[in-house]
């Protein structure tokens, strides 16, 4: 006759009885001298015959200074397989990946895996906070982290071959279901908690490519390659002894491509895109900490780095208005007054470049953008730190024809793209304004109508710098005069002086 699950029940329960009888007596009667070499003792005994070890792998590595990379993988290695082996999952943010839904192990839960034969258990931890505070923002001591348990004979095998296959495994997953990311810093006051990134993101999706870019091809292909070696340079940096960066800077005046260039550069390389705002980062040590939070494989960008350092423009502006508010209230004053004080310097920033903390990370690329290049301070924009200057001109012959077969299908018009030619050689007309005049304005303009809307727009151009041209040589033909009368009139008096 089987027992019933009743009688089951009964005897576990008056084994738990005994057990915490047991506890019970050794709490109360076991001296507690004698209960650390007690416990010390148990504690060797039970892994002389507990035959597993246990690897943790924290979400926050570095004394929390940083979200853990091995983390993130590990995780996306086993959301692969978790489906199958979990019970509880959890969804993740949708928006980042391509596939719809990404399961992944809810808290506590545990799944096994397989690797050559040998079984391995992965489980998903989660300590919560201590403090019981009710916060808006994520509690700073908040812990998740996954545990792999093997068995000590397998610790080789596990240590070596196993872990460097989850990591290669979740690296090609995440670069398969990657959506590049555009990021934007935080102001430091909503850095609260470890939770709450310093960065925000959306997905980046410009749909800028080389091959739609309008400059010169010599000097596009110039910039491929040099992005593939750098792509590939992993060895070639280490050889050298130098961390795995380059810098570009663009330079040229505005709506010539220099913002669409960064685009092209991401999408080439497929690498997130990190555009820091540097009026809102407090000081030098605010830098350092973004950069530290920042993924590897990513491009960098300061975007008029003219007006955003203390070298000019915006941050003297600011000042100037805010002098205006002297009948501020004194805390907005006050705040005010902190904000003038701390700023990044042109040192921080270097520092941020190529100093010992860029090194943290690899695979990245800095770009800076101005109209003015010679503003810039030159130590920042010598060779090693914006390794390649770039200028982006005004819109060349070729240039031309690439827009043209962007916007208009067009490859060639033996009426309209020599003449064309002759006035882009003549005229300084931007990218974006010769693009603006080859997009058709109506569904029913062809694409004869826009060419002839651009020759016009270069032949008005030409016109007004024709006209300022004859201006400019009037009025030094009347200073010229003016001078020799002058002189006349001098030597007059003096002739009338001498005689
Ligand atoms: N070289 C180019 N190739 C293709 N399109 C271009 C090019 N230059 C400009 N454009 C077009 O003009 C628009 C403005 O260009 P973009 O924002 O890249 O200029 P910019 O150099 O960054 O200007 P700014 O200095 O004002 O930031 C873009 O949206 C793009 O459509
Ligand atoms: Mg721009």
């Amino acid at each position: 006759m089987g027992i019933g699950i009743g009688e089951i029940w009964s005897q576990l329960g008056s084994i738990m009885a005994s057990i915490m009888f047991v506890y019970a007596m050794f709490d109360k009667f076991f001296p507690p001298h004698l209960r650390r070499y007690f416990l010390k003792y148990t504690n060797k005994f039970s892994t002389l015959f507990y035959p597993y070890i246990q690897i943790k792998f924290h979400e926050l590595s570095g004394e929390k200074l940083k979200h853990s990379e091995t983390y993130k993988t590990i995780q996306t290695y086993l959301s692969s397989s978790s489906s199958e082996g979990a019970t509880k999952l959890k969804a993740e943010v949708v928006k980042d990946s391509q596939t719809p839904l990404v399961l992944s192990m809810d808290d506590n839960q545990e799944i096994v895996d397989e690797f050559n034969g040998i079984k391995v258990w992965w489980s998903a931890n989660h300590i919560p906070s201590i403090s019981q505070s009710f916060s808006y923002y994520p509690a700073s001591d908040e812990k998740r982290f996954l545990t792999l348990t093997f068995h000590k004979r397998n610790r080789d095998v596990i240590t070596t071959s196993y872990i460097q296959h989850v990591l290669e495994k979740g690296k090609a997953i995440t670069t398969k279901n990657r959506q590049l990311k555009l990021y934007t810093n935080n102001p430091s006051n909503n850095w609260w908690g470890s939770k709450t990134s310093k960065w925000n993101h959306t997905i980046f999706e410009h749909p800028a490519r080389f091959e739609t870019l309008a400059m010169e091809p010599e000097k596009k292909e110039e910039i491929i390659n040099d992005l593939v070696k750098f792509k590939r340079g992993k060895e070639y940096y280490a050889k050298i002894g130098k961390a795995w960066k380059r810098g570009y800077l663009l330079f040229g005046p505005p709506g010539t491509g220099k913002s669409t260039m960064i685009s092209a550069i991401a999408n080439f390389m497929n690498y997130d895109v990190y555009d820091l705002e540097l009026t809102t980062i407090k000081d030098n040590n605010e830098l350092k900490r973004l950069l530290i939070d920042t993924s590897s494989k990513s491009i960098i960008v300061i975007e008029d780095i003219d007006c955003s350092l203390d070298l000019t423009g915006q941050r003297k502006e600011k000042k100037e208005k805010d002098e205006n508010d002297e009948k501020m209230d004194p805390i907005k004053k006050a705040e005010k007054e902190e904000e003038k004080k701390s700023k990044v310097t042109l040192s921080g920033l270097l520092n941020f470049i190529d100093g010992i903390w860029s090194a943290c990370g690899a695979e990245r690329i800095i770009i800076f953008t101005t109209n003015f290049v010679d503003k810039l301070d030159p130590a920042l924009i010598r060779r090693g730190r914006m390794d390649k200057h770039i200028e982006m001109s005004y819109c060349g012959y070729q240039a031309f024809k690439v827009l043209a077969r962007n916007y208009l299908d067009v490859e060639f018009h033996d009426e309209f793209f020599p003449v064309i030619q002759k006035l882009l050689g003549e005229i300084n007309m931007t990218p974006a304004d010769v693009a603006e005049n080859l997009m058709p304005k109506s569904i029913t303009e062809d694409f004869e109508s826009c060419l002839k809307n651009l020759i016009q727009s270069l032949e008005i151009e030409k016109k007004k710098v024709q006209d300022e041209a004859e201006k400019d040589k009037q009025e030094l033909s009347k200073e010229k005069e003016k001078v020799k009368t002058n002189e006349k009139s001098e030597q007059v008096k003096e002739n009338g002086f001498t005689h």
